[in-house]
């Protein structure tokens, strides 16, 4: 998916107000940003192209005045100077500073002030190369008046040294007034001292009229010394004047340049003052901008709160266990975008799983009262608790309320000890008796959920016929088992008693203890059937067998083998007390004094064989025949005796 497309459709998800609203607010970023950019580049270049117009001028006019400055100090200096190659090489100086402030001054936009200075140095020019003129005619005139100084001053000196004493003294004064002209410098001064002197050279006609003559000439004539005084004066007045002038335009010339200044700064402020005001203009649209920002902001904050948020909430409530999502909250879902579907598609789903739910529960409730008012005896328990019991259960144990599973039987209570964990149900107490109603029961139990707990279900199911009838026919097959087992006559077991005992031997049913097989035979029954008819023998039979039955030891057996032989089986090994029972049963037989004419002994007598057998290893007919060999023995020894093997 195209990016557009991923944003189309995050877009088309928030729904349309949050989309409208999130447009807006990225075109107002925009659009503040493209305004705050052009607003700065403007700003920007109105400030490069104001800096590129006016820095460049500020700093030629800055030039320009620091030539000027130089150009009056160079000025001054050709003025009070005295050496005429320094003042050639200061003219030199002034004439390049000249070019140099002519061309700044053309490079500078020309405006009243600069056209001035443009005016000022073209005055100054002139005056400046006067100077200097008047400074080489000055030197010229320097050295003349010099010249002719010395030679006057000399003159008056050679006439000092050959003139008489009395004539001197003018002579002197001429001196001291020619050396006081030589250091005047003011106009008064010199104008007094050339009267002095034009008095001393008067003086000088009468007196010494050689000095007179060569002394007027050189001072006082044309080309002499006071000439060549008054014209050098006059040449430096003239430098002074010129310096002066120049010194006035120079000043001209820092006004005009103090007015480019002050023109210049008023324009730098008034651009300070737009970028000033251009920039609060900047901040105001920034704070503007930031404020519907804001404003904006707070308000998705809020439409986010009550309908995103609200949303959320829903959602919610939607997968939480017990929440319902109501209309309302159902309607903040458009089912155009995928997140709406989804919801509609849940809250149907929820929908049909809590009608699911309430049939169910309906249905439970139905089965829990159908269970209730059956037969069925259940009850269903949740760790120690009885959470359910039927009706029919509850009538089995009327004593208790069944609250806890401590309020069944013991037994019962023994049996939930441990409880299957199968989900099958599993015997876990077979035949419980209930004595209180004489009825028996089958307990089983299973695992169940109840109301989502896992819970254990019990029930108790009636088998009283069950057991009747099972009980019955046992006894009845112990009767028909008994009676296959006894012998008619007597009532002793049969010989199928000791086939029995024998499997069992050999099966080890019986204790491996050992046993004994003690032989009773009845002494010359033949005779005795023979005299007295079988009736009587059958009837002698019978009192021998009570003897028997009446000292068969418990867990003992008495079996008639067969004809007239008996049969103790004991579980015994004790070879004394075998003996002397035997001999019992021999002496109480005897004691019955049957009548036997044919016996030796005129009574009615049995003889007996005991065998013991070797424990765990002797099988039980073994041991029959050993014992069936010491009757024999018996017999031998003459009847009405016991042998032991
Ligand atoms: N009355 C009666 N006689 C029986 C019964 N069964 C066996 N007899 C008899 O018992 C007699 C057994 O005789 P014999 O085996 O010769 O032994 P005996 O005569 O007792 O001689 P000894 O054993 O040597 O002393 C037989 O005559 C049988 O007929 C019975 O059920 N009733």
């Amino acid at each position: 998916m195209s990016h557009t497309k991923k944003i189309a459709a995050c877009f088309y998800s928030l729904g349309w107000r949050a989309s409208l609203a999130l447009s807006l607010m990225v075109a107002l970023l925009i659009g503040s940003g493209w305004y705050s950019y052009a607003q700065i580049n403007a700003l920007t270049q109105a400030t490069e192209k104001h800096a590129s117009e006016h820095l460049p001028s500020l700093e030629l006019l800055n030039a320009t005045q620091l030539s000027i400055t130089r150009l009056a100090n160079l000025s001054g200096n050709i003025a009070n100077s005295s050496a005429p190659a320094e003042v050639r090489v200061l003219l030199a100086e002034v004439r390049s500073e000249i070019i140099n402030i002519r061309r700044y001054l053309n490079t500078l936009e020309k405006n009243p002030e600069i056209e001035a200075l443009n005016k000022v140095v073209d005055l100054l020019e002139p005056n400046i190369e006067q100077i200097g003129v008047y400074k080489a005619t000055l030197a010229q005139l320097q050295h003349d008046y010099d010249k002719q100084y010395l030679s006057v001053v000399d003159a008056v000196i050679q006439y000092l040294m050959s003139a008489d004493a009395d004539n001197k003294l003018v002579a002197v004064n001429l001196v001291r007034q020619l050396a006081a002209l030589n250091e005047a410098e003011r106009q008064f001064e010199v104008a007094q001292v050339r009267r002095e002197i034009q008095a001393s050279i008067q003086e000088l006609k009468l007196q010494q009229s050689d000095l007179y003559d060569a002394t007027h000439a050189a001072i006082l004539a044309d080309g002499g010394l006071f000439e060549n005084r008054h014209n050098f004066d006059q040449l430096q007045a003239d430098i002074m004047r010129l310096d002066t002038q120049n010194r006035i335009l120079l000043g001209n010339v820092v006004d005009y340049g103090k007015r480019v200044y002050s023109s210049m700064e008023q324009s730098v402020m008034a651009q300070a003052t737009s970028l000033r005001e251009n920039s609060e203009s900047v901040s105001q649209s920034f704070f503007w901008v930031a404020s519907i920002q804001v404003l904006l902001g707070i308000l998705l904050f809020v439409y986010f709160r009550y309908r995103v948020f609200a949303r959320l909430s829903a959602l919610r409530h939607l997968v939480s266990e017990d929440g319902m999502i109501d209309a309302d909250e159902l309607g903040y879902f458009d089912k155009r975008n995928e997140i709406g579907q989804l919801v509609h598609q849940l809250d149907s789903y929820l929908k049909t799983i809590r009608s699911q739910q309430q049939q169910i529960a309906n249905v439970s409730v139905q089965l829990e009262n159908i269970i209730r008012q059956s037969q069925m005896r259940v009850a269903v328990l949740a760790e120690d608790n009885v959470l359910f019991c039927s009706e029919s259960l509850a009538a089995v144990f009327p004593e208790h309320p069944l609250n806890t599973i401590y309020d069944f039987p013991e037994k019962v209570v023994a049996a939930l000890q441990d409880p299957p964990t199968s989900t099958e149900p599993e015997l876990i107490l077979s035949a419980f008796y209930d004595a209180h109603h004489q009825r028996w029961y089958d307990v089983s139990c299973s695992q169940v959920m109840w109301s989502d707990q896992a819970a254990s279900l019990i029930s108790f199911a009636d088998v009283t016929e069950r057991v009747r009838v099972t009980t019955e026919f046992k006894r009845t097959l112990s009767a028909v088992e008994n009676e296959a087992f006894l012998d008619p006559l007597t009532g002793l077991y049969n010989r199928k008693m000791l086939d029995k005992r024998e499997r069992q031997v050999n099966s080890k049913k019986i204790a491996q203890n050992g046993f004994a097989v003690l032989l009773f035979d009845v002494d010359f029954f033949k005779d005795y059937n023979d005299h007295y008819g079988h009736l009587r023998g059958d009837e002698a039979l019978k009192m021998v067998a009570e003897v028997l039955r009446r000292n068969c030891p418990e867990h003992a057996d008495a079996i008639r083998y067969g004809g007239e032989e008996f049969v103790l089986l004991i579980n015994s090994r004790d070879r004394a007390t075998l003996t002397e029972l035997a001999n019992l049963v021999l002496d109480e037989v005897f004691a019955l004094e049957q009548q036997h004419p044919t016996s030796a002994y005129g009574y009615l007598s049995l003889s007996c064989g005991i065998a013991i057998s070797e424990p765990g290893v002797e099988s039980l007919l073994a041991c029959f025949d050993r014992a069936d060999q010491c009757l024999y023995q018996a017999k031998n020894n003459g009847r009405n005796c016991v042998v032991v093997a």
